[in-house]
């Protein structure tokens, strides 16, 4: 079996958007002052998808959400030709080529992202050429079920965020994660409007269930560490991306200084990057996300370090590309889900292009032990709400 093509696309959403309410999400770009709202940065209202075909017709899909048309510039000019006419079986060579030749201006960020792309849509047609999924070509079937959080709980106004979070704990969910809305740039007051979210959303759920606690990079090292001892009271599960991405050293020492477990990995890419914030124990929850890190041939390397480490794995963003490694190791014992709604921060963007992926039931995902691939078809029912970029 050979690479005959590589196609990639960019799925521009056009339809409705709900504008965030609130103070949304505290965010790496509250530090800069601007006039414009800090989350704005954050948007994922588009999407590249790639489709690889071989020379016996199978179709490998994959996914990248961070920057796609760059993401699509890099695939067309620099990795496509580096895969065409290879044998997607040699997945580990062909993710070396891909790495090694842009290693110059690549490693993290959109190239890494790129790369997971591809390198989905290569795991893909490997499942499909065996009519096996992919998680029985890792590690195979570790849980009955997956059981997943429900991820959404943005900082609107607390009536709003207790009434979300009801319905959702009526819906089965037994973990929550919420956002916060301030941050050092609030001062004392943002540090009360903290407080009496979590506070808010423990009442709501209780404290039979899990609650997460999702900073987004938009604090800092002082901040986090004037805002931990406050928080321990709530027994989070863990708190997340405190601190900016580089600030590696930022994230140990939190991770030392309090029993709140930090949580971080959405923003860092390869093996080498998870080796060290393992290594520098900066985080106790692992979340790299499939298609950002280097694709499944990293991210299943990664769920093996993390094992070695005894440092749990919980991929960033749900989605079955995160789904297969989640259900293929025992180090990944749940995964994050977002529910479908309005497109809003664009999270949950991929419900509106993809087929196939498994809805929360009582809260726990299921695979199909007989869906070839990632086991996702495109979706035609919205395609007149995007602009597609060939
Ligand atoms: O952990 C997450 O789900 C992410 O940080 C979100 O993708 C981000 O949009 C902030 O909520
Ligand atoms: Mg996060």
């Amino acid at each position: 079996m050979k690479i005959k093509s590589v196609r990639a696309r960019v799925y521009e959403w056009k339809g409705k958007t709900v504008p965030p309410q609130g103070n949304f999400c505290s965010n790496a770009m509250d530090l800069v002052y601007s006039k414009t709202e800090s989350m704005s940065t954050f948007r994922f209202h588009s999407w590249t998808v790639v489709e690889i075909e071989t020379d016996d017709g199978i179709v490998g899909l994959g996914n990248v959400a961070l920057a796609p048309r760059i993401a699509k510039a890099i695939i067309d000019e620099y990795l496509a030709p580096l895969v065409v006419g290879q044998d997607p079986w040699d997945y580990e060579y062909l993710w070396q080529r891909m790495y090694r030749a842009t290693h110059a201006w690549g490693r993290k960020g959109v190239t890494m992202a790129a790369i997971s792309a591809v390198d989905l849509a290569i795991w893909d047609i490997l499942g499909k050429s065996v009519n096996k999924p992919v998680f029985k070509l890792l590690g195979g079937r570790t849980k009955e079920k997956i059981p997943c959080y429900y991820s959404k709980l943005y900082r609107t106004d607390l009536k709003a965020m207790q009434e979300e979070a009801q319905k959702f704990k009526d819906q089965g969910f037994k973990a929550f994660k919420m956002r916060f809305g301030y941050g050092p740039a609030h001062l004392q007051v943002g540090v009360k409007e903290n407080l009496k979210s979590v506070e808010a959303v423990r009442e709501v759920i209780g404290y039979d269930n899990d609650l997460m606690l999702e900073c987004y990079m938009g604090w800092n090292l002082e901040y986090a560490k004037r805002m931990l001892p406050k928080l321990e009271k709530f027994e989070p599960r863990w708190l997340e991306e405190p601190v900016i991405a580089d600030d590696i050293d930022g994230y140990a020492e939190l991770n030392r200084l309090t029993s709140i477990p930090i949580s971080g990995g959405e923003h860092e890419f390869s093996l080498y990057g998870f080796k060290q914030l393992l290594d520098k124990k900066a985080v106790s929850v692992v979340q790299y996300d499939t298609n950002r890190v280097g694709g499944i041939t990293a991210a299943h390397k990664i769920n093996a370090l993390c094992e070695a480490h005894s440092v749990p794995v919980i991929p960033h963003a749900g989605q079955m590309h995160n789904y297969h490694l989640t259900m293929s190791t025992l180090a990944s014992p749940m995964a994050e889900y977002f529910p479908i709604f309005d497109v809003e921060v664009g999270n949950e963007l991929f419900w509106y292009i993809f087929d196939g992926e498994p809805i929360a039931d009582n809260g726990f995902l299921q695979l199909d032990d007989h869906k070839p691939g990632l086991g996702l078809t495109l979706k035609a029912e919205y395609l007149d709400q995007f602009n597609i970029i060939e």
